[in-house]
């Protein structure tokens, strides 16, 4: 379909023995902002890798604009901020945005790009005198050099303090708004949760939930409730009081409660349990929804 920008299809990245991305299948529609959201390790940067064709999947495949990665990049629609690109330190902030802007067919204007990235009063200096914040403003002036229809950035703003933070997501923003796919990792829900209109949550390399940020907050700050599958009564489990969602993972139901207590209650009259967890938290959400997912 035209309007998918990236579609990940089986993907799969092992490390020895670690599944870093496992079985990943997602679908990005163009003009959306996009968080990949995990825990450490939890294999966003390995996706985003084999995203841009950086690392080959073991399986499954990759395509961008209904193109290969490397047609797609090749073709300047693909700007990307990752974790570990070197840059020459000495350069100052306008030269390395020229640098970037002499590899694409149709680049920004140099002063749309420094502006844009917030960069304008800096544009003199050279890299190894930015502030970390500032630095990761240069590598994304760099990346939207090219004009590109999708821009991916990995943990784009670790080093940078609040109104960094916000400078930088206002940049985004006005990238974004402009009909653009935006794909971003974090491991901060909050970030996430305001910046993203789509949130895709990654553990042990494989989707444990997708939906719009209030649907993750909403994961995350309730409890979740596990237990069994065998031997329960299934139906009617939506309309337990607190109950905001039901999954069936392998053998075990996964509840997601805004009142653990009269969930449990209600299952306890009507549907009977057996191996009952209730857990808090995102993290224990999203460890339980990945233990659970593991088992089939
Ligand atoms: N080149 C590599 N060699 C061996 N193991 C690797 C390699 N790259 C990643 N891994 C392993 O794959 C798993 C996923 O790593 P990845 O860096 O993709 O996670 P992440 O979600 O980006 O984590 P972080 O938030 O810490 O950056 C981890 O267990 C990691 O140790």
């Amino acid at each position: 379909m035209d309007d998918i920008v990236v579609r990940l299809t089986g993907l799969t990245r092992r490390f020895g023995s670690v599944r870093a991305v496992n079985g990943l299948d997602l679908a990005i529609a163009r003009g959306t902002t996009l968080a990949l959201l995990g825990p450490n390790g939890a294999g966003k940067t390995t996706a985003i890798s084999m995203m841009l064709g950086l690392t080959q999947p073991d399986a499954g495949t990759v395509t961008l604009f209904g193109r290969t990665p490397t047609e797609a990049v090749r073709a300047g629609r693909v700007g990307a901020m990752l974790q570990d690109s070197g840059v020459v330190p000495t350069a100052t902030v306008r030269e390395v945005v020229e640098l970037a802007r002499a590899l694409y067919p149709r680049p920004l204007a140099t002063d749309r790009i420094l502006a844009m990235a917030g960069l304008a009063d800096r544009a003199g200096r050279r890299l190894d005198k930015l502030s970390g914040g500032e630095a990761q403003r240069a590598r994304f002036a760099f990346a939207l050099s090219g004009a590109p229809d999708l821009m991916v950035l990995d943990e784009p703003t670790a080093a940078m303090d609040v109104a960094a933070r916000q400078a930088f997501w206002a940049a985004i923003h006005r990238y974004a708004a402009e009909g653009r796919t935006v794909v971003f990792t974090t491991h901060q829900l909050p970030e996430a949760d305001e910046f993203a209109d789509r949130v895709v949550v990654l553990a042990a390399g494989r989707v444990v939930a997708d939906g719009p940020p209030a649907q993750i907050r909403a994961l995350a700050g309730g409890r979740t409730v596990t237990f069994d599958a065998a031997g329960a009564r299934l139906e009617g489990l939506e309309l337990l009081p607190g109950v905001r969602s039901v999954q069936v993972r392998g053998d075990r139901v996964v509840l997601t409660t805004d009142d653990a207590d009269a969930t449990v209650l209600a299952l306890a009259a009507g549907h009977g349990f057996r191996n009952l967890e209730v857990s808090a938290g995102l993290e224990t959400a999203f460890l339980t929804l990945t233990a659970a997912g593991t088992e089939h």
